[in-house]
């Protein structure tokens, strides 16, 4: 970026500069980082930049002392995690990307209301993946799953799920995207992919401008099945079975923050029984409204 150029970024805020500099670090789409600072009201004049009518001039989450993400005091903590009242079991880990498998994450009844909560209504719905090209949500023969959303908060339990979450990973609730359920029929299966937005692709820049990249994935067990649907890491050759109430938490990027090539993973195909899992995404900065 030439002086010129340079005057004008000056005149940001400062949460504004430190946003704008992680984004084209990160390799978004410039034209998509000019048009967000165009919405937030900063505007482009033959003199510079004109911040008049700047949304309060935060970024959406500069009310939160910027973070590093790790996992360093799971590695070396406790086998026994107590996380808002629930005491969790530390069964394993991994390093390099960091993988915690967890028992007792959620008791037996909260995975049964879980799944109530997701059947009910007719709510479940063949899953999606992000298309890499424009960043829409497509069906795709990859991903034969069936899956529910609820918001941030949406209702008490999601709500407790959350706060657990956040006090085991040390993660503000708020750099969380909302809960996914999914539910995997016989044969239903995610094949290898990765959690994160590859900044390569153009698809991913409008992901990543709203709370960045989702640094780790936390996958929860809501049902015991009897074969086959294990989350295994191709790369590394590691598979984890389902077990009610178990949780699985992996690193999707390195201690850099950049994308880890061996986040790979797979939804094994199931054999026999009805997997039911949650997904929690975890985000780098705040995601959407606090
Ligand atoms: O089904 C699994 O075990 C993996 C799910 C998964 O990778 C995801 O939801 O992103
Ligand atoms: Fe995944």
């Amino acid at each position: 970026m030439g002086s010129a150029d340079q005057a004008w970024v000056d005149q940001l805020p400062i949460e504004w500069q430190h946003w704008l500099i992680e984004n084209l670090e990160r390799g978004c789409d410039p034209g998509e980082i000019g048009r967000i600072l165009h919405e937030n009201g900063f505007k482009f004049t033959d003199n510079g930049l004109s911040t008049r009518g700047a949304t309060d001039k935060k970024t959406p989450d500069s009310n939160q002392k910027k973070q590093d993400f790790n996992l360093d005091h799971l590695a070396s903590g406790n086998n026994f995690i107590d996380a808002q009242g629930q005491v969790i079991r530390l069964l394993g880990h991994f390093e390099n990307p960091a993988i915690f498998y967890f028992e007792d994450m959620l008791s037996p009844q909260e995975c049964d209301e879980l799944i109530h909560l997701s059947e009910q209504e007719g709510k479940l719905a063949r899953s999606t993946v992000v298309d890499n090209k424009d960043g829409s949500l497509q069906l795709d023969q990859r991903r034969s799953s069936d899956s529910t959303f609820f918001n941030r908060g949406e209702n008490p339990l999601v709500s407790k799920i959350e706060q657990r979450i956040g006090a085991l990973v040390n993660w503000p609730v708020t750099h969380g995207e909302g809960l996914q359920v999914l539910r995997y029929q016989h044969g239903g299966e995610y094949r290898p992919h990765f959690d994160f937005f590859d900044p390569k692709y153009e698809g991913s820049a409008k992901h990543l401008a709203i709370g960045g990249q989702r640094v780790a994935s936390f996958i929860l067990y809501l049902s015991d099945i009897a074969a086959g649907g294990g989350t295994r890491f191709p790369n590394i050759g590691l598979e984890f079975r389902p077990k009610k109430g178990a949780g699985l938490l992996f690193a999707n990027t390195d201690q850099h923050g950049k994308p880890h090539s061996n986040s790979l993973h797979a939804g094994m195909p199931v054999i026999e029984g009805i997997k039911y899992i949650a997904t929690k995404w975890l985000r780098e900065r705040q995601y959407g409204k606090s």
